[in-house]
């Protein structure tokens, strides 16, 4: 099979792990007798130092003529300051607009060898398998006026959250769709106490629900749902959510897997169109260019996009027990690590996976998990 692929690396930690990600690639490619070529493009932080923009015209373009996206992460203290349309985020957050990414999953499992390294009691843990659907070209990030004026008092300032109850019924139908695939339950997560919007988005799930008779749908408001989160994560199958509030609660979800640097995301627009993935994670500045990132976020978004984008469910399938195992021997990157265990760098786990990947799939060898 032939495919290209856009590879967006960005800013910090973002090339590190979209290295390895595409050294992983190319284990797939020789294994499976693919060959996957790879377009680069500029987003974010160093995309304006070289081309004065976040988003350059040509990365639109070229993952415009790609089968897929893989994009690392943008963004750091150096650009922190900038004027907003000069900050590298406005970079990823046009992109998805651009190319209609309306909806973005984030998946979070528990890897059975991780236990000691969730936040959460083990007896918690058990059978946590739920998703996070995000709506992602909507809501806070995207409203008009965005802006910083001066009133009669001084300084004011206005972010505007604005949804049409057409682009709340798409996410809320997936959610329902997504959910019939799964264990049967939604979760949609709202502020409908408060907030206008989520009124509007309460009872459009209310109206969709009969649709899907074989779904159950419960509501729950954001800050119940955070708290829900870390105390009993397995009442969980599918929630779905608004951009700001999917943001937030991924990030927290990443710590029942046990580090922000495992969660995946695959971001989709309409059936049949390009897919972008990326780990749920930023650029971590703190750490960029000391090999201390952990890949699997990377290497697990490149499974999604195996199999949702490239149509590859058998590689996807590989990548993922990969990745399983080799945190099944006990690798561990320093984010995992527990005191006094080894810790791997970037790379050397990176070696660790493509080894366990070439041996998975060429002799059937691989750690029971
Ligand atoms: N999708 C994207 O491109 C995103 C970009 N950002 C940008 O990234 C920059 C840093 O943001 P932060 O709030 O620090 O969030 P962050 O996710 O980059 O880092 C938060 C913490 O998690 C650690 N961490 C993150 N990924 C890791 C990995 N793969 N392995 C090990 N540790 C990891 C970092 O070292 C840091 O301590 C900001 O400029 C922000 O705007 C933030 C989130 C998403
Ligand atoms: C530009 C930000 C909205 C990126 C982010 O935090 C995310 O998508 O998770
Ligand atoms: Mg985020």
């Amino acid at each position: 099979m032939n495919k290209r692929i856009a590879v967006l690396p960005g800013d910090g930690i973002g090339p590190e792990v979209v290295g390895e990600a595409l050294a992983l690639l190319d284990v797939v490619a020789e294994l499976y007798g693919h060959t996957f070529h790879y377009d680069y493009g500029k987003i974010g932080g160093h995309a304006i130092d070289e081309e004065g923009t976040a988003l350059p015209a040509e990365t639109v373009e070229l993952c415009g003529k790609s089968d897929a996206v893989l994009l690392g992460a943008v963004g750091g203290p150096k650009w922190d300051r900038g004027p907003t349309h000069l900050r590298p985020e406005t970079g990823l957050l046009g992109l998805r607009k651009a190319l209609s990414l309306y909806a973005n999953l984030r998946p979070v499992k528990i890897f059975p060898a991780l236990r000691d390294a969730s936040t959460l009691k083990p007896e918690v843990l058990e059978g946590v398998d739920l998703l996070i659907v995000r709506e992602l070209t909507g809501g806070l990030y995207f409203g008009t006026p965005r802006e910083r004026r001066t009133g009669p008092t001084g300084l004011e300032v206005v972010d505007t959250l604005f949804y049409t109850e057409a682009e709340i019924e798409r996410i809320l139908r997936l959610g329902f769709e997504l959910a019939r695939t799964r264990r049967g339950h939604l979760t949609s997560v709202d502020k409908a106490n408060v907030l206008e919007s989520s009124r509007v988005w309460r009872e459009t799930a209310e109206r969709l629900a009969p649709e899907y008779p074989d779904v159950e749908l419960t509501h729950l408001l954001v800050d119940n749902a955070a708290m829900q989160l870390v105390r009993n994560p397995r009442q969980f199958d599918v929630l779905v959510t608004e951009n700001l509030f999917g943001d937030i609660l991924s990030d927290e979800a990443a710590m029942i897997s046990g580090s922000i640097g495992l969660l995946p995301s695959g971001s989709l627009g309409a059936e049949g169109t390009l897919g972008l993935y990326e780990p749920v994670h930023g650029s971590a500045p703190d750490i960029a260019g000391q090999n201390k990132a952990n890949p699997l976020a990377t290497y697990l978004s490149v499974a999604m996009m195996l199999r949702t984008s490239l149509g590859l469910p058998e590689e996807a399938d590989a990548v993922e027990r990969a990745v399983a195992c080799v945190l099944e021997k006990g690798v561990r990157t320093g984010d995992l690590a527990q005191p006094g265990e080894r810790v791997w760098g970037t790379r050397e786990i990176g070696a660790e996976v493509r080894d366990q990947l070439r041996g998975g799939v060429r002799h059937g060898w691989q750690v029971t998990i």
